[in-house]
């Protein structure tokens, strides 16, 4: 079967059959923030419901994305026995900033290396999370490129995003299909050919449920959970099942979960990891930062022993304030001398 034969079946079957016969195509869908579609309907029928501006960001259109469908399936069907072929490095080109001004950039990532990604709102820390997803070739706004060890990646590289080479934890996950977390997991450790579904499935959503602030159970529908457990569980899923060698995490602060936890469990297994941050403990965690700037790569700093000696000191300032938000959560009354308290023990916390 070619790109050309999945064609028929994916204009003329409702898109929740076809998760069904490639369950992988829920990352597809997902990567491409088409988690939210309508599955009732053909993909072509859901399609025109979408923004097609949501679909420019990833160079592609209404028609053009369908025959990326097509190509994707057909490249997870021809080699879906095969594990992700090796990576020894991610090369991003500077292309240009949102004024137009030239990015003066190389910087070549390798296994093991934390990147985190800095900068203002809306600056364009995502983007380049995007574009290392989509391995732009300058058709992305951004214009730039993303070589994979060295060199252009071929066509169907790029289009297998399905959890091959690259796996995204972005800001809102959105699940397509009303599944509950038990076949959610299995759905995934049978497609990503894992051999002991039962247990994997078991350590997942341990994990999960350990990441996240209010537990959840196996039995509870994916589309029930709140942000922070769908992140849980996709970060669980990742870190245990995904054999991605790319990891990108977009601002995963804002889930509400064990963050440094969060880090640890994806940070195995030799994995380039990508994370766009506000939070300092994140930040100062990666090997090196890149700075943004109005769209561009301003800088790429590395970490310095001096900023990983700071680290200690703020993670205890974190940890205070972190005693301060769950006491909030409890429902508890900060109390007059609670500030005060808490200034002392910040002093405090400075000269130990
Ligand atoms: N170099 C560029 N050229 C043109 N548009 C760009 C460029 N870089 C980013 N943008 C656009 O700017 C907008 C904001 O970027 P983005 O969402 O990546 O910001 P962000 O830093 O992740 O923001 P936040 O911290 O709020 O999540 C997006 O529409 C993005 O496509």
């Amino acid at each position: 079967m070619s790109s050309y034969d999945f064609y028929e079946e994916i204009v003329e079957t409702p898109v929740c059959v076809i998760l069904e016969r490639y369950p992988l195509a829920v990352d597809y869908l997902a990567n491409h923030r088409l988690g939210g579609i309508d599955s009732s309907k053909t993909l072509p029928a859901a399609l025109l419901d979408v923004d097609p501006e949501m679909l420019e960001e990833f160079g592609l259109d209404n028609e053009s994305i369908i025959d990326h469908f097509c190509t994707f399936l057909e490249a997870f069907r021809s080699d879906h026995d095969d594990r992700p072929d090796a990576i020894s490095s991610i090369t991003i080109i500077g292309g240009r900033n949102k004024s137009g001004e030239q990015e003066n950039v190389e910087l070549t990532v390798r296994p093991g290396e934390i990147i985190s990604i800095v900068g203002p709102t809306g600056s364009g820390k995502s983007r380049l999370l995007e574009d290392i997803e989509c391995m732009a070739q300058k058709d992305t706004p951004t214009l730039r490129q993303i070589l994979i060890n060295g060199t252009v990646p071929d066509e169907m590289r790029r289009f297998d995003t399905g959890g091959k080479l690259v796996a995204q934890l972005s800001q809102t996950m959105n699940f397509v299909m009303d599944l509950t977390v038990r076949e959610f997991l299995e759905m995934h450790a049978k497609s990503r050919m894992v051999s002991d579904v039962e247990d994997v499935v078991e350590r997942c959503f341990e994990c999960a449920n350990s990441l996240a602030g209010e537990k959840f159970s196996p039995e509870t529908k994916v589309t029930q959970l709140s942000g922070g457990q769908s992140r849980a569980l996709m970060i669980a899923d990742t870190a245990l099942m995904s054999a991605s060698p790319v990891i990108l995490i977009d601002e995963i602060e804002n889930a509400g979960i064990d963050r440094k936890e969060a880090i640890r469990l994806l940070a195995g297994n030799e994995k380039i990891i990508l994370m766009s941050t506000h939070d300092p403990l994140l930040a100062l965690r990666a090997d090196k930062r890149i700075v943004i700037k109005n769209g561009g790569i301003a800088k790429v700093l590395p970490t310095t022993e001096n900023e990983r000696r700071n680290l200690e000191k703020i993670e205890k300032v974190d940890n205070i304030l972190l005693g301060l938000r769950n006491s909030l959560r409890k429902g508890e009354v900060i109390g007059d001398g609670v500030v005060e308290e808490f200034m002392d023990e910040w002093f405090w916390s400075f000269l130990r």
